[in-house]
């Protein structure tokens, strides 16, 4: 039987559903009229790309056969009925569910904020933008739906730009991606989890459960059925898809936990480079309140690296000790299934409290409450937020902060290509 809890642990590839705020009552503080909006929101739930439908389409296969071939498995008929999904098509595309997402959460957001989102669509009022892919441009578009009774057909969006300073601003960063992203020490503690006795029990569980030969499963396999349980929970809601009942709690603990660990050492927490480049984001938001455009709400839509590194600039879910592979703790606060299913947002609301600027940031459409801001109320005064972020906000050269060292590329080159030889490592390009 399959833990009812397990769609909470599916890392980047959860369902925006399994998180989403169901309340819709207006947002209201005593003397306070909400002025601005700004909003980044991670695209809907997507189709994975190329190198994991290759495997779902021929090593999944496999592992299936070998499944079956036991007839006494539990959900047999299930795995001898399974097929690589309708929704694989490589492309990272935006899937049903994700259009979904996206419109839902726009006819929330509406029903929160209706004094600065119940207008009809304007070019002045309202901005869209989005990264040079189709998800995030289809995101930008059902969100909209959900935003606009009418004049959705009206709405302008500008030209995605191929690397965007703002919305993906580490992919412009030389420095972060040679040190920290290409680098395989950035994946030293993934590395000794998967190496683990911890996962290695996964591996051997597994094999015994379903009476597979000795040695039959890799680590890599493993993570190929944990990943088809992500996404086809995250595309299918009516369905239960048979390769979720393969792992029992514990085991998605200890895969979640191998996930996570990755992005908190590429997008997270592990450098200090990572976070501090979200200063970029966070500057736009202060240029955007202190801005006097008539534009009142802004809306960006991104990826997952955008969202992680932002909450990290942010000071958000931090857990006081660093996520290693020998200090796994299922109290912490890094966990991607909250902070990063797919449609993750954060928004932050300007409101005029008697003349007063004070600013309300949601994570996941409720309320979050920044590190240094007062901790027994939703609202931050600007200035406040202003003076926590004072170094974000003068000592953010991007250029400086993200120039790599000549030496230090060469060689970390040579080192990365040596890496990806790893065959356990394979796991790592499962996007
Ligand atoms: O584009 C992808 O493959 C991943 C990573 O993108 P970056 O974090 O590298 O932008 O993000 P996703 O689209 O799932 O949000």
């Amino acid at each position: 039987s399959v833990d009812p809890e397990f769609e909470h642990h599916l890392c980047t590839k959860t369902p925006y559903r399994v998180i989403q705020n169901p309340d819709v009552s207006e947002v209201r503080y005593k003397g306070c009229t909400p002025k601005k909006l700004w909003y980044v929101i991670r695209h809907g739930t997507r189709t994975p790309g190329e190198d994991v439908a290759s495997l779902m389409r021929s090593r999944l296969f496999d592992i299936r056969d070998l499944i079956v071939k036991n007839k006494n498995c539990t959900r047999y008929s299930d795995f001898a009925a399974w097929k690589p999904h309708i929704e694989l098509d490589g492309k990272k595309r935006l899937t049903r569910e994700g259009e979904s997402e996206m419109t839902f959460l726009a006819q929330r957001l509406r029903k929160r904020f209706p004094k600065i989102l119940s207008k009809t669509w304007n070019n002045s009022t309202f901005s869209f933008r989005f990264t040079h892919t189709s998800r995030t441009e289809a995101s930008a578009h059902f969100f909209s739906r959900g935003l606009f009774d009418d004049g959705v057909a009206d709405v302008w969006y500008p030209q995605p730009l191929k690397k965007d300073p703002i919305l993906r601003f580490y992919k412009l960063c030389q420095k972060w991606r040679v040190e920290i992203k290409k680098n395989p020490q950035s994946l030293i503690e993934l590395e000794a989890f998967l190496r683990s006795d911890l996962f290695s029990t996964v591996v051997t569980n597994i094999t015994e459960r379903f009476n597979l030969p000795d040695g039959e499963l890799s680590v890599a396999d493993v993570h190929l059925i944990y990943t088809t349980c992500c996404f086809e929970t995250a595309w299918d809601k009516t369905e239960l898809s048979p390769w979720c009942s393969v792992l029992s709690r514990q085991e998605f603990e200890i895969l979640e936990y191998a996930e996570d660990l990755e992005y908190y050492w590429t997008d997270g927490y592990g450098y200090e480079l990572t976070t501090q480049m979200g200063c970029v984001m966070l500057n736009d938001v202060f240029n955007f309140f202190r801005s006097k455009s008539e534009s009142e709400a802004s809306f960006y839509f991104t990826h997952s690296g955008a969202i992680l590194k932002f909450l990290s600039h942010l000071g958000l879910y931090q857990d006081s000790v660093k996520l290693r592979h020998d200090n796994l703790n299922i109290q912490r606060l890094w966990k991607t299934s909250l902070i990063d299913a797919f449609a993750s947002n954060i928004a932050f609301v300007l409101f005029d409290c008697s003349g007063i600027d004070q600013v309300l940031t949601l994570h996941q459409e409720k309320p979050v409450i920044l590190p240094g801001c007062p901790a027994n109320q939703d609202l931050c005064p600007l200035s406040v937020i202003e003076r926590i972020y004072e170094k974000s906000r003068v000592q953010c050269d991007f250029e400086e902060m993200c120039h790599a060292s000549e030496k230090k590329s060469v060689y970390d080159s040579v080192v990365s290509t040596m890496w990806l030889a790893y065959d356990s490592l394979k796991l790592l390009y499962f996007r």
